[in-house]
């Protein structure tokens, strides 16, 4: 059996790795693609918003990647293997979109350490996403931003529809002091060539070694605002005080009330919300509702109308410091109650 070959996706939250994964998927091609959704928090939105069909999304949820990525991914992949023998026929080809705060390296260091996996995957790349509007803050501020794009085999700018030419230079100049390696591409949603996403073949574990040196370059992170923990085999730190705040309900939610509560939600917390997404019932709406954004950046649209399905709307915050108790406490006033209804 020829060995699976695995694209690893990441990028910081919101740099439009899901966006970009469904411009791959919808393109005429002649191939059986899995893709595996890895989401920071414990419910997953994602694999709700990927495109493909649903026996070909594999859906990882954990908390902190680096606790309990390995086995995941490894059981996943496994899986993979079993539904292709059942089906009698052979994935293509695997993405892997990680997570928005992921460090690359422990999920290619799973496909090193298990022999059998080395027997039927290869990676082929590691792209990474930077959004050209956010990109450098994030840089500066996140260390998971700085762990991937030092990861990358190839860099792919987005959002330059919003990004001027001068913030795309100097974006260009901290990519390059940080992976000196990686072709930098910039990402055209409406020419999006499947052959230099994959099969491209830029992997290579000897690149692996100029990690550290770039993280050393990366004076600007604040280290004393990171906390570190050990694990038996490798060593992962997450930028102290990114906390996901994870929302559920199965009653309606009044359109006004929601749509002012995560206005201000935006506007108090600013650059610290780094990311929100959710699918929503609102209340007289036959259709779900996909809300989400990227720090002030917001964005909703009409999905398709909800079927025989339990009506649940799901919601997720990311962001640095977010107050738990208040955000819940401050939900419940946009869930229709008898009162409200009237
Ligand atoms: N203006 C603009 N917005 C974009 C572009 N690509 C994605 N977006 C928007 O950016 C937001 C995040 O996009 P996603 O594709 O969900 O990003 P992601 O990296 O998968 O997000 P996480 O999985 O939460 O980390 C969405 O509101 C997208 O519509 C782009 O090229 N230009």
């Amino acid at each position: 059996m020829q060995k699976i070959p695995v694209t690893i996706i990441t990028g910081f939250l919101g740099s439009g790795k899901t966006t970009v994964i469904n411009q791959l998927l919808q393109q005429p091609y002649q191939e059986r693609i899995a893709v595996i959704v890895n989401e920071y928090g414990e419910i997953g939105v994602d694999h709700q918003l990927v495109i493909n069909s649903e026996e070909e999304i594999f859906q990882m949820n954990n908390g902190c990647l680096c606790c309990t990525l390995r086995s995941d991914l490894s059981n996943v992949l496994h899986s993979i293997l079993e539904v292709s023998k059942e089906q009698e026929t052979v994935f293509d080809r695997i993405i892997i979109e990680t997570t928005g705060l992921a460090e690359p390296g422990p999920i290619v260091q799973t496909f090193f350490r298990l022999p059998y996996l080395q027997e039927y995957f290869v990676i082929d790349s590691v792209m990474t996403l930077v959004d050209a509007v956010n990109g450098l803050h994030q840089i500066a501020h996140y260390e998971e931003s700085v762990d991937q794009i030092a990861f990358a085999d190839k860099i792919w700018l987005t959002k330059l529809d919003e990004a001027d030419s001068r913030a795309e230079y100097f974006l260009r100049q901290k990519l390059v002091s940080l992976n000196p390696h990686a072709e930098i591409e910039r990402l055209d949603k409406t020419d999006l060539p499947f052959d230099h996403f994959f099969g491209q073949q830029l992997f290579d574990a000897a690149n692996l070694t100029h990690l550290d040196e770039a993280k050393e370059d990366s004076c600007e992170i604040n280290q004393t605002d990171t906390h570190y923990h050990d694990h038996d085999e490798h060593h992962h730190s997450h930028t102290h005080g990114i906390t996901s705040i994870s929302l559920r309900t199965d009653r309606p939610l009044h359109p006004v009330r929601l749509d002012e509560w995560i206005s201000e939600l935006v506007m108090t917390f600013n650059m610290d919300l780094l990311r929100y997404k959710g699918i929503l019932q609102l209340y007289g709406d036959p259709n779900k509702i996909v809300y989400q954004g990227v720090n002030m950046a917001m964005q909703f649209y009409r999905a398709e109308p909800w079927e025989n399905e339990n009506r649940e709307s799901v919601l997720v915050f990311i962001g640095k410091d977010l107050p738990e108790k208040e955000i819940k406490r401050s939900f419940k006033a946009c869930i229709m109650d008898e009162e409200l209804i009237k």
